[in-house]
């Protein structure tokens, strides 16, 4: 059997808030193989973003497992975690991230400087074109659309090369023929590149150009979509909203 990419074990994140905890992952298995593109959907407060944010080495889970290209991420102190962050992991917020003093070529190669690194303004081109935006790589983000400064933040997940990219609602402030652009290029470094990809999405169309589909309800996975329609998956998502 070859390595995962990706292995959650028994992943528990519970908050200290209010009156009692809240158990806002309890206890979830899966892994995903290199090259793999996954999205992650479920109800609001099923736990979505606390599994990407424990997965990432953003959040550190209360018990259980991640392994990243078998680097266990609990084993790594916070300087650890940075490094692994910076060498093989990107991300692609909703918010979008970029820091609004820079321009579209900067912000990509923030990645790069940031891991000490010399940058190769070619390798930034070459992002920037794989997006589609060879020609705004001097604007700033204030003059960019909305769904060019996600390709701009696409183009900076990418430009390090990360085994793996997470994505939070990439699509869900762009209009339908921006957020196909964008999910055919996650598509794309799926599929020719290799590189693995996981998506937390609220919207059943950009769920069906992923090759499985996670559901979360209550913390726990408690469904697996392998290469579902939208129709289908819309369709999973109500009868999970109506139990919940
Ligand atoms: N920092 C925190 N402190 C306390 N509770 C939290 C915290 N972050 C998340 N939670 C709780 O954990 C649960 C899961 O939250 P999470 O943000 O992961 O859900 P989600 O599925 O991403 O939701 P949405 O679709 O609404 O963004 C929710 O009940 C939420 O209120």
């Amino acid at each position: 059997m070859t390595t995962p990419m990706v292995a959650i074990k028994e992943l528990r994140r519970e908050y200290d808030a209010g009156p009692g905890p809240v158990t806002a992952l309890d206890g979830v298995t899966v892994d995903l193989a290199a090259g793999t593109f996954t999205a992650v959907m479920g109800p609001s407060g099923s736990g979505k973003s606390t599994l990407l944010h424990c997965v990432a080495g953003l959040d550190r889970p209360t018990s259980g497992e991640v392994t990243i290209e078998g680097v266990r991420l609990g084993e790594l102190d916070e300087t650890g975690l940075t490094v692994l962050r910076r060498e093989r992991i990107g991300f692609v917020f909703q918010a979008f991230n970029l820091i609004s003093s820079l321009t579209a070529a900067q912000n990509v190669a923030l990645p790069v400087r940031l891991a000490g690194r010399r940058i190769d303004p070619a390798d930034v081109n070459a992002a920037l074109d794989d997006v589609g935006l060879a020609d705004r790589a001097h604007h700033r983000p204030v003059e960019l659309s909305g769904g060019q400064q996600q390709r701009v933040a696409i183009a900076r997940a990418m430009v390090t090369r990360p085994a793996v990219i997470f994505a939070d609602e990439p699509t869900g402030a762009l209009d339908n023929q921006t957020s196909r652009r964008v999910l055919e290029l996650l598509r794309g470094l799926a599929t020719g590149r290799g590189q693995t990809i996981v998506m937390v999405t609220h919207d059943p169309v950009a769920a069906a150009v992923a090759d499985s589909v996670l559901l979360l309800a209550d913390g726990r996975l408690v469904d697996r979509l392998d290469g579902a329609s939208a129709e289908a998956i819309a369709a999973r998502m109500t009868r999970a909203e109506a139990t919940c």
